[in-house]
């Protein structure tokens, strides 16, 4: 039905690696870990999928992403998203995951890294889907815990091109990250956070002007703020923003209300992605179609949206 939707070449640039983990996968990676779950079933899992907020979806996340043991869940979880890219047309993708989450709970930090990066080199050559990962520092840590993070990762440089900010984001303003950023820029990453999802337009001027983002993800609430929206149309900074995210975590009530296409229309330099779409109910495709069926997104829009996400690569080739 919406084939002419999966046809887009697009780019996917806000992408968690743990939230594109399927019930299916999680149950599989369970058993094969011998870890005990509290859901009964895949359908019983699914059915919690029903969240008031960020916050909300983040602990049933977390809870999700402890099934991750070994290189080669990694591996899967990994390689299995990279087979929806393929059967959705998307040629490139820069996802993130939180190596946080892992190390946390005693993954040593390389397990996640090699699992991952094994896959997006596979899914280079297997499946000419081009990628660059984005190493994600969770926001609702001490700034400590991420600067530790950041020197574990150095030795690893070649398998990361950005550092990223996520996880709960009222009460951990980007201001927080400032020195972990600044150290990051100094070795040469780039950078890009997570504002104004449940933040206020604060956060992405902070995002902007302290870390020196080359992207905002969601920034949606960028709206709110005349001056702001003028800097972003200026500078043409892309966002980074997540439809069906947004709907499910009640950053706006309904679909019909969205203001993406505004934003584009007034010149922001919005893209389509799915943020963490085993939760949210679609990848990239459905995102789309969410647009189209709610907001009436034209033919011609969904192709200006998706050349944003081409443009708006970081990584090229
Ligand atoms: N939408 C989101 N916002 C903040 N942190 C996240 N981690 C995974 N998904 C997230
Ligand atoms: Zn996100």
């Amino acid at each position: 039905m919406y084939d002419w939707l999966n046809a887009l070449p697009k780019a996917e640039l806000h992408l968690h690696l743990e939230g594109s983990l399927e019930p299916e996968l999680l149950f599989a990676l369970a058993e094969r870990n011998k870890i005990a779950l509290p859901w009964a079933d895949v359908e019983t899992l699914r059915s919690a999928y029903a969240f008031n907020n960020l916050q909300e979806f983040l602990d049933l996340y977390y809870q999700g992403a402890a099934v991750l043991r070994t290189e080669q869940d990694f591996y899967d979880l990994t390689w299995a998203y990279l087979q929806r890219c393929k059967a959705q047309n998307v040629i490139h993708t820069e996802p993130f995951y939180d190596p946080q989450t892992h190390t946390e709970r005693g993954i040593p930090f390389e397990v996640a890294l090699n699992g991952i990066a094994t896959a997006l080199k596979d899914g280079r050559q297997q499946l000419g889907i081009s990628s660059g990962l984005i190493l994600s520092f969770l926001r609702h840590l001490p700034e400590e815990h991420a600067q530790k993070t950041f020197e574990q990762a150095l030795p690893y440089r070649d398998a990361f091109f950005a550092v990223g900010l996520d996880s709960s984001e009222m009460g951990n303003p980007p201001s927080k990250f400032q020195r972990v950023f600044d150290r990051a820029r100094s070795e040469g990453f780039l950078t890009v956070a997570h504002a104004g999802e449940e933040g206020p337009p604060e956060y992405i001027w902070q995002a902007l002007d302290l870390l020196k983002v080359s992207r905002i993800d969601h920034g949606v609430r960028a709206s709110e703020d005349p001056l702001l929206m003028q800097r972003l149309i200026d500078e043409q900074i892309p966002l980074t923003v997540c439809p069906l995210s947004n709907t499910k975590l009640c950053v706006f009530e309904d679909m019909k209300h969205h203001n993406i296409l505004d934003m584009l229309e007034q010149g922001v330099k919005v893209t389509v992605n799915s943020d963490d779409p085993a939760y949210f109910g679609g990848y990239v495709t459905e995102n789309f179609a969410a647009l189209h069926q709610s907001l009436g997104m034209t033919e011609e829009q969904a192709k200006r949206l998706a050349q944003n996400s081409l443009d708006a690569r970081l990584v090229k080739g």
